[in-house]
Parts: C-alpha cells; structure tokens; sequence
C-alpha cells in the first residue's frame, strides 16, 4: 500500500473518532481531502466485490473488443465503457440484435425495457450499478493527459464480478501494479494481428497516384479538406473525409459511402480521427506527414499513434485481406516502417482528477473559493500525495479556462463544476461564447430555451466556409444536448435540439458528397504519367504481396512455437 494510502486510512480513523472532518487541524483536513496517492479506496463498490481482471492485449485489428464483447454478450447483466460515441453506438447495435441494451454517452439516453446491459461512452460508467461483466475498452488511453482520469476511474471504480479490459501491451506493468494494488486478480490474454500489415517499399510522392481504397492521413481539418480537393481534382476518384470536428453520425455515414462499392467515393482523406470508432474498408494507409500539432508542440507522432492508424488498412473481414502504409516521401516511410516493428513505449503513469464530491470537501473548508480558485487549490494540494505514485494529475487547463469564464455568474459550486467539465473547446471562440450564454441565462432565469443556440437559417454548403459553420452550429447543438441531460427543468427544448442535431449531420454529409469537384482527368503529362505508372504498379504488388507471404509466415511459426 503506498504511502499516500496509510495516510488517507489514518486521517479517516481520526476522523471517525471525532465524528467530523472539519474537527481536523486545517492543514490534515486538507491533505486528507487531496489525497490521491490511493485512489482505489474510493470506490467502496468495486473494492468490495473482490474482481477479477481479465486483459486483452494486442495490437490493434487482433480480436481483443470481439473477445471481450463475446464474454459481455453472455453474461446476465453488463456494461461496454468505450472511448467514443461511435463505439458506444456500434456496441449498442451489435448488442440489441440479441438482447435488449441501453445507450448512455454525453448526449443521449436510450433505455430498453428490462434490459440489464449497456453501452456507454466512459466517462458516463457507473460506478454503483454492480454488473457481472464490464469491458473496459482501449485501457492505453488511462495515461491520456486530458481524458485519461475516465479511463483510470472506470478501471479502478466500475463494480463488475470480472472486468475485462482491451488495449494495448504497453498498458501491462501498469495493470500489474494497480491489481498488485487492489488486490484483484489479473490475467492477461495476448492476441496477434489477424491480418497482414505491411509497409511499402517506395513512397507515394504525389497524391495523382492513389488508388481505389486508399485512406490519406493528414493532421488538421484544412490539410484534410486540402487532399480531398487535390485527390479529386485528377478527376478519377471522388474523396469521402473523417476528421475530429465533423459530427460523429456525419463520420458514420461517409465511412459507409467510403465503404460501399460502386459509389465512386473509393479514396478517404482523414485525419487521425480514423484510429478510432470506425469500421472501415481500407486497403492502404498513406501519411502525408507524420508530424502533427498536439495542442502544446508540433511534434513527430509516437510509435502507438503510427500504428494505431496504419492498424486500420487491410482490417478483418473487410474487402481488404492485408493492408500496406506508405508516407509521401523516403525518409518518413523509414518512420513508419521502423514503428511497425517497434513496441509501444510502455506507460507508466496512469491520470486522475478529483471527483465533484472532493472539491465539494475541500470547500467546505474553503468557502470563499470560487472554483477556478478550487481548481488550482486541490491540484497543487494533491501533487505531493502523487509523488513516487503510478499516478499523475491530469490536464486541467481548459476545465481552469471555462471555470474562470463563468465565475462571475451566481452558480453553486456544483453547477459551475458542471458547465466547467462540458465539451467545449474554450479555443473555439463560438462554442465557448454558447457556454457562456447558456450558463448566463441559466444563471438569471433557470430557462434556456432552444432560441439561445442562436442558430443562424441553415441551407446546404456550398463552400469550405459554409461547412465550417455547419459544424459549428452542430456543436452548439452537442453542447446543448449534453447540458439538456444534467439540467433537464431548464434546457427546455432537447427533443426538438436532437431532431436538429440529427438534420444537421446529415446536411453535413450531403454538402462533403456534393461539393466535389470531379474535373475531368487533367490531359497530357499527368495522364501518360499515369499510364506509366501501371508496370511499377504491378512491380509494387508482386513486392507486397511477398511482404505478406512473410508476415504469415513469421504468424504461424509464432504460433507453432506458443504451442
Ligand atoms: N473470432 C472472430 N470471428 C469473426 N470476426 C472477428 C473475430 N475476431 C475479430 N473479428 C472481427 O475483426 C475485426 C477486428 O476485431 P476487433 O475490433 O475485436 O479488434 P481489436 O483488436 O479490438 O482492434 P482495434 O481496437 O484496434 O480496432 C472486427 O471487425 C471484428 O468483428
Ligand atoms: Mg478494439
């Protein structure tokens, strides 16, 4: 047990001896409230159901969610905690051909009579609803600096009989150590990839060369928009695009056109919004650069980024038997190849936030605290009881930035709390004024009708322009949703907001498909380039396909030497 444990124990002993925690002296009320270090004894559920963990372990496109989800399927009652709507929905529909499930994510509630299972985005876990079976899916994610604390709650605190959890390799000495912690029993189930993946022998160089299910990589919403012009502008592909900002039923219905044969919409651009959620019917993967923007640094991507997206080529089961990855130039296509071999660095700290009800302890102490104030207070408090720990402090910052927007409005600490963890990006000036008026007329009044979306007439887009605003708009909308499920009485007009909402991707859709250009295939040079292309093509497959000749050979012996 490490110290932080003894001492949270301690305090709570003393605690009960005088019968309240303000009896404390001032300074051992705090650290007692701030106390991190051990933060399994927060789930009293989960602690005393004594799990059993079960990892699935794998890289990515080896079984693992199919496996656990088949464990989900069989047990009385359970719960799926994965990392996105998409995968929350995807769950959800596979689930309700068989039995009756619920869905539960930050915008929507569907409750199936007499059902005992659920699919949910993580962060809405339960952490008091005792279940047989829980998955915890894409466990890796617990060391993410802004989401991680959802992942590291759900592990710690979902009250399951087993829990079973995918992701990964490089989460298992984490795992060990909080099981080691818990004192839960951890077995571990390693899978390999089901189908061949390898990387090209030559770079692609310039995007008149794609083919008929290629997916190209770029890192921000312009550089996508960008190659799909590109892509169609050679007249013989059209371009379906998935990306962060686009709503994730429009991403569902582009990557059902990219994946329907005989629609034309045979070459996806997207960002690395593709690792994740989607099934989808991908023969090559090509990066256009393997530098992105992370928020705080542009920075080379890690080797679990690089292959979490050249994962998704030649994925099981889909028309692609074995997937390729290529980059556009020599020296990035090394990176890449280089990261296919290459273990994931091993994780090491899981993150953690404070719950609502500690912040709630430590004002009681602190009552002139506003929460911004709050905020900081437990976060500087609690870093000495993480030292030496496996777990770290999350990314709090845009939390601090919106609870410092709204902290002039009279809202009590739980209501600012709430407007504060909303998703709302306070970098994207036009949701983060929505937050705003929401949480300002919610303040003054407790009514926030659907008018104050201020949702301008929406019409098709005709221009890059005009989809961006699109996809604003469907944020404000999102937002509303998620603000309408934790202040029901008040946002009034969530019906009519998820009709809206619903109308708006679709809109979103229907202007990416009709705002391509489809030029004719330019004349000349690039035609005979084209043309010229097609000997190397063929030299190119004979190549892969020897590539994948040895990937399943280096299967079966890995196989054979297992047995
Ligand atoms: N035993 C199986 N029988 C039939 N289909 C399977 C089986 N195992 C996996 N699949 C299918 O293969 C695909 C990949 O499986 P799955 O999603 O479980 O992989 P994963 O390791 O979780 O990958 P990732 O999380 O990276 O997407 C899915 O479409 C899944 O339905
Ligand atoms: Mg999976």
């Amino acid at each position: 047990m490490p110290g932080g444990c003894v001492r949270w124990a301690r305090t709570l002993l003393s605690c009960r001896n005088c019968r309240s925690y303000s009896a404390l002296p001032a300074q051992a009320f705090t650290d007692a409230v701030t106390d991190l270090g051990c933060p399994a004894s927060l789930f009293p559920i989960a602690r005393a159901l004594n799990r059993r963990i079960v990892a699935h372990l794998g890289p990515t496109n080896s079984g693992k969610t199919h496996a656990a989800l088949q464990h989900l399927r069989q047990a009385a009652s359970g719960i799926y905690c994965g990392p996105l709507r998409l995968l929350a929905w995807q769950v959800h529909a596979q689930l309700c051909s068989s039995l009756p499930c619920n869905l539960v994510t930050g915008q929507e509630r569907r409750e199936e009579l007499g059902a005992r299972h659920t699919a949910c985005t993580v962060e809405m876990a339960s952490h008091r609803a005792v279940v047989d079976v829980a998955v915890v899916d894409e466990v890796q994610m617990l060391a993410d600096h802004s989401r991680g604390w959802a992942w590291t709650r759900a592990l710690l605190g979902v009250p399951a009989r087993t829990l079973h959890v995918c992701g990964d390799p490089a989460v298992l000495p984490l795992l060990e150590k909080i099981a080691g912690e818990t004192g839960e029993e951890l077995e571990v189930r390693h899978y390999q990839r089901l189908s061949p993946l390898v990387a090209a022998r030559r770079p692609l160089a310039c995007l008149s060369q794609v083919r008929s299910g290629d997916c190209v990589v770029a890192f921000t919403r312009r550089d996508v928009h960008a190659v799909r012009q590109e892509v169609e502008s050679h007249g013989r592909h059209r371009c379906c695009v998935v990306y962060g900002a686009l709503p994730p039923n429009a991403r569902q219905l582009q990557a059902a056109l990219f994946n329907a044969s005989r629609t034309g919409f045979n070459v996806l651009a997207a960002s690395d919004a593709v690792g994740m959620g989607l099934n989808l019917s991908i023969r090559r993967i090509i990066f256009t650069s393997i530098r992105k923007w992370d928020g705080t640094a542009d920075r080379q991507l890690t080797a679990a980024e690089i292959k979490q997206i050249a994962g998704r080529a030649g994925r099981y089961g889909s028309r692609f038997p074995s997937g390729t990855v290529t980059a556009m130039n020599a020296a990035d296509l090394q990176v890449v190849a280089d990261a296919l071999q290459q273990p994931s660095e091993v994780l090491t700290t899981a993150c953690l936030l404070p719950s609502l009800s500690q912040l709630e302890l430590l004002h009681a102490q602190h009552p002139q605290d506003n929460l911004p104030a709050l905020l900081r207070r437990f976060a500087e408090a609690a870093a000495g009881s993480l030292a030496q720990t496996h777990y770290c402090y999350a990314q709090y910052e845009d939390q601090y930035t919106l609870a410092t927007m709204l902290r002039h409005l009279p809202l009590s600490l739980q209501e600012a709390w709430t407007f504060s963890i909303s998703p709302t990006d306070p970098a994207d000036a036009p949701l983060a004024s929505a937050l705003l008026r929401f949480a300002t007329a919610y303040a003054r009044q407790l009514r926030v009708p659907v008018a104050a979306t201020l949702l301008p007439p929406l019409a098709q887009a005709r221009s890059e322009v005009d989809l961006l605003q699109l996809e604003t708009c469907h944020r404000i909308l999102d937002l509303y949703l998620w603000l309408a499920h934790r202040f029901p009485d008040a946002f009034e007009g969530a019906e009519d907001v998820a009709l809206k909402s619903g109308a708006l991707a679709a809109l979103i859709d229907t202007s990416i498909r009709e705002m391509g250009v489809q030029r004719r295939c330019r004349a000349g040079s690039e035609a005979a380039a084209a043309a010229g292309d097609d000997a190397s093509l063929e030299a190119e497959a004979e190549w892969e396909q020897q590539q994948v000749e040895e990937w399943m050979r280096r299967k079966r012996s890995y196989h054979k030497h297992r047995r």
